[in-house]
Formats: C-alpha cells, structure tokens, sequence
C-alpha cells in the first residue's frame, strides 16, 4: 500500500501551483527537472520537525521581548566553497557575535546561520551586464560567465540537497563540539579587541565579559551549557519546486525540510503570488522580507496571511529599508501590525536597503549605512515600546573587502583587493564583530 502524498495530508498545500510565480528558472528539460523533484520527494529531510518546532519555541521568546535573534551568513553560498574552513569560519564569527550581544542584551540569543542550503539567489535583471543569462545561484546555473553553464540545470537541485545536509552535518557538530565552547568564543572576541583599530572602544564590554566568565566560575557554574549551542539554518524559500520536493508532512503538518527558518523575498512576496501562499502552508517559523514600499496595510495582510494561527513568533517581518528611510516607514507598520495583536518578531536587514556602485565600479555598501539603519531600527522601536528583536545580516568569516569603511577603513581602491561574494556584498569578520558590539551597545542603551 502507498503512503498518502502530502497533498492528501494538507488541504490547500498545492495551491500555490496555480498562481504566478516569480523569479523561477526557465529549466529547458521538464522530464529532467521531474526526475529530480521525485527523487528529492524520497530523501531525508536535512532538518527534523522536532529541531523546527524548538527554533519556533524559542522565535515566540524573541517576539516576547525575552530573546534577540541573531541570523548571518554568505550572501549566495557555492558548492564549491561549502569547506570545512568556510562552514568553520561563518560558525565561529556568528558565535563570536552571539556572546557580544547575549552580553549586551542580557537575554538569549537565537543563532541562524544563512548557511546549508543558500543557494538560489532573485535577481533584478534577467541577463547580466555581458548580456548572458543572470546567475541565480548554485542550485539552478553556475556563477562563470559561460552561455553554456548559465543554463539552468536541475540536476543542481540534487547538488544543493547533497550539499545542504553535508553542511548541517557539521554545523550540528560544531554546536556540540569544541567550537562552541564559549570561553573559546570569548577568547576570540579578546583577540579582536586587542588587535582591532576599534579595539580601544569595545575593551570594555570585554573586560566585562571576562569579569562575568570569572564570576560564574568562581559560583562553581561551568557546565555543558557553555559549551555548546543551538546553531539553526535558513535560506530563501526562492525555487518553490525544490521546498516543495522537501516538504514532509508529520502528524498532519507541512515541513519544509530544507532548513529550520524560510523566508520570502522583497522581490517574491506579491500578495496573489505562489510564494505567499506556499509559506502560509507551512509549520515552520517564516520571514517575510519588507522593503521600503510596505504599507501599513501591505504588511499586515502578509502578517495574516503567514501567520494565520496568531502564533507568537511564526513569522519574522524583515525590515531592509534602507538608513534614509526605515525612520519614516517603519513606525506606521509597527503600529499596525502591533494593533492586530500579531506577535511578530521584528528583525532589521541593514544590508539590502543599502547598495550602491562604487566608484571603482563594485557593487557595495557603507558600514556606517548598515550600523544607521540598526540605529534607526532601535530607534522606531525604543520610541513606540515595541522589542527591536534581532538583526539579519550578510557577512563572512573571512577577511574579504566587500563593504566599505569599518575600522580598518576600506575604501572603493581596497575593494578590489579581496572581493569575492557570488553576489551582494558581505560584512568582514572585522565589520561583522565591531558591529556585534555596536548593536551590544545599543541594546544596553
Ligand atoms: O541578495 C539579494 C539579491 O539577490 C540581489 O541583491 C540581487 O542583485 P542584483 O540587483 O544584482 O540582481
Ligand atoms: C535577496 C535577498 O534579500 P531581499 O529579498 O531583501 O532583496 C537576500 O536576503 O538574499
């Protein structure tokens, strides 16, 4: 006898096939693309129900104002670079931030990375400044400018499964192992401050840390909870036929599988759009990217669509305005939202608001851009009571030159110099840790 498909399990759960979709590679073989999809309809899921269920738990904190939610990582990731050195690297950056901002929050700090299954990118245009077809990520065409290789090719959906689960293999293990132990974290964060241009200015917030490590010692308190984490995983929930091939249904709920949290971006998320309506099918917490056209009216419409339980922490609203303009679009939205008794966790992107071309001809951004519009965000938030709940960010563990300013004040010349993104520009280690202890700052203030 055959199992029931999971449309059998969920009503609805295949609406979303009857509704535009943007942002979907033209696959040039139909036959090709369905033997994959049934193939990745049999795999283990890359993340369990149980594991999504408990990132839902503790998203209910952060949208109750008794947790901050931390969520980084790669732009786009690659295949190729899905290294230990790289998986290593991202985890120990976020982790170093975490311990900086549990400091400065005084609360828990939910960790997730943009790691283990980043691999489809939206795009503005269809063909790139050469004239061939864009790149949208590992997972539908390959980033060499080649007619050829820029094809989409489904057998890739099976490459970023493979490489999505090998990815959270390790970072499971991370959490448990050595890596996350947080007087080593700590010790990193010291390394920073002492070797940092801006060392001077987060000396402080070290030193108290040191004094706090020392303090629970001295009680007797260095247990199994300093050693390890929760690390989660996420990415964009872009390519609807590869979640949907992922989806598991357990106890009469649909999973996606590919990662702990899903989100929809500025670029997919129309209101009558197949997006939309495949995340408001399923049980994991969702984000929802608003950027700064959202209306009050707009973003409370997603809230109840993607939320349609009233479930404290189901959905993530993520804020990616821009500096010039959060402080003028954000409040009407916060007020709305929070007047429909939704409790949402509010997160700011400060990194896709913020764009500019470089004189050198880079895409990039400013530090000082990205640091204002978090400012700007805690701002709207400390001025209508509401709970500045966590910061989504693009960054790398590694020492690349991306973005503009931070304390070792790379400028358009430097850029040149390590610009390695597969897409939009990523915070350093430097900018990602000296902001941590700026958003530290901020969230003592
Ligand atoms: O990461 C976000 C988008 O995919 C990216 O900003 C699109 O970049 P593009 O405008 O170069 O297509
Ligand atoms: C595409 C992204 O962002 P946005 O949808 O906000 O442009 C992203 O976060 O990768």
């Amino acid at each position: 006898m055959s199992l029931p498909e999971p449309a059998e399990l969920v009503p609805g759960l295949d609406r979303w096939k009857d509704l535009p979709a943007a942002q979907q590679p033209q696959w040039p073989d139909r036959a090709a693309l369905d033997a994959v999809l049934g193939t990745l309809s049999t795999v283990p899921p890359i993340v369990a129900p149980a594991e999504i269920d408990g990132l839902r738990a503790q998203l209910a904190e952060v949208a109750q104002g008794k947790a901050f939610l931390l969520q980084g990582g790669d732009c786009a990731e690659t295949f190729d670079l899905n290294t230990e050195p790289h998986l290593q690297s991202t985890t120990r950056t976020l982790l170093q931030m975490a311990v900086v901002l549990t400091y400065g929050a005084s609360v828990p700090v939910v960790k997730v990375g943009r790691v283990a299954g980043q691999y489809a990118k939206p795009r503005s245009s269809d063909t790139d400044a050469l004239g061939l077809p864009s790149y949208r990520g590992d997972m539908v065409n390959d980033l060499e400018p080649v007619l050829e290789k820029r094809i989409p090719d489904p057998y890739r959906l099976v490459r970023a499964y493979a490489n999505s689960a090998a990815a959270m293999n390790m970072i499971r293990a991370y959490a448990r192992g050595g890596l996350a132990d947080l007087h080593a974290v700590h010790d990193w964060n010291k390394d920073f401050v002492a070797n940092s241009p801006a060392g001077v200015r987060y000396e402080v917030i070290a030193r108290e840390i040191d004094r706090a490590l020392a303090f629970m010692k001295a009680c007797g308190i260095d247990s199994d909870a300093l050693r390890g984490v929760e690390l989660y995983n996420s990415h964009e929930a872009l390519i609807l036929d590869y979640e949907r091939a992922l989806l598991r249904v357990h106890d009469g709920r649909a999973y996606a599988s590919s990662a702990h949290f899903v989100w929809v971006g500025e670029r997919t998320r129309q209101m009558d759009g197949a997006h939309i309506e495949f995340a408001s099918k399923l049980a994991n917490p969702v984000g929802v990217k608003i950027g700064p056209t959202t209306t009050p009216e707009q973003a409370t419409e997603l809230v109840e669509r993607l939320d349609p339980d009233g479930l404290p922490g189901k959905l993530t609203l993520i804020s990616r305005m821009g500096n010039g303009k959060i402080r003028d679009v954000l409040p009407g939205i916060v007020e709305k939202v929070t007047a429909s008794g939704h409790q949402v966790v509010w997160q700011c992107d400060p990194m896709h608001g913020n764009t500019h071309e470089s004189s050198t001809g880079y895409k990039t951004r400013h530090f000082d851009r990205v640091v204002d519009e978090v400012l700007g965000f805690f701002d709207v938030h400390r001025a209508l009571g509401t709970w500045p709940g966590g910061i989504h960010v693009e960054l790398t563990g590694e020492d690349v030159t991306e973005c503009l300013g931070g304390a070792m004040e790379i400028s358009d010349e430097d850029l040149d110099s390590r610009y390695e993104t597969a897409c939009d520009p990523r915070l350093n280690t430097g900018q990602s840790l000296e902001l941590a202890f700026l958003v530290a700052e901020m969230l003592r203030g």
